[in-house]
């Protein structure tokens, strides 16, 4: 299966409180051009949100984010996540992670955790908190010594940021709310968050010599 990373140059982050929005907000994305959806294990109607986009959401490649523990790894691959994000990493959260089978971006912010994960032959990390542990210079400077990791960084991204993490080789892609302001997502104005995936989505083309998607 594709990886995550190589669907979109966006990975929308979704905070859901209720279950009820999951679905035509997922869709929206869809439509906008970003299929891959994390959700984050942050509220209580997140794992019921995950069922439902898998179940419901033609197109949707769905994820579960915030994923701490190695309990909630399982409950997440339960409830139909066909990928998981950890905001940082421990050995039995990495375990965990393994057993599933799914695909999996542990958290990284130093050169130490990126290359312990990478003993244990993980090649795809989230760098979280992105803009807080270094930003874009921080992975320009890893992509000579360890050219073979790619990065989803996470954190603080913006659209104006973006394309600075997207010019680098090392970047597959970035996360990032942005797409989903709240008043947007209260007021359920589903046009509103297509129209700015969409944008997202188009973000790669920005990008000073990157390829357009
Ligand atoms: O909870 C997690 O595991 C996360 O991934 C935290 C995310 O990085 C932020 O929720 C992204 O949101 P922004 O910083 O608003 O773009």
């Amino acid at each position: 299966m594709t990886s995550p990373l190589d669907l979109a140059p966006v990975v929308p982050v979704v905070v859901l409180d209720d279950v009820e929005a999951a679905v035509p907000l997922a869709r929206a994305l869809v439509a906008g051009g970003l299929p891959a959806v994390e959700v984050t294990l942050r509220t209580e109607a997140a794992l019921g949100a995950i069922e439902r986009i898998a179940a419901e959401v033609e197109g949707a490649r769905v994820g579960a984010g915030t994923v701490l523990t190695p309990e909630q790894a399982k409950a997440a691959a339960a409830a139909g996540a066909t990928f998981l994000v950890t905001p940082g990493t421990t050995e039995s959260l990495v375990g965990a992670l393994q057993e599933t089978g799914l695909d999996f971006l542990p958290g990284t912010s130093t050169v130490s955790e990126v290359l312990r994960l990478r003993e244990l032959g993980i090649r795809e990390m989230k760098f979280f908190p992105a803009e807080a542990a270094g930003g874009a210079p921080f992975l320009k400077s890893l992509a000579s010594p360890v050219p073979d990791v790619r990065f989803c960084p996470t954190g603080g991204i913006t659209p104006e940021s973006a394309p600075s993490y997207l010019a680098l080789p090392n970047v597959a892609c970035v996360g990032g709310s942005w797409m989903l302001p709240g008043a947007s997502v209260a007021a359920r104005d589903w046009g509103q968050i297509e129209a700015l995936a969409r944008a997202a989505s188009r973000l790669r083309d920005k990008t000073a010599g990157g390829t357009p998607a």
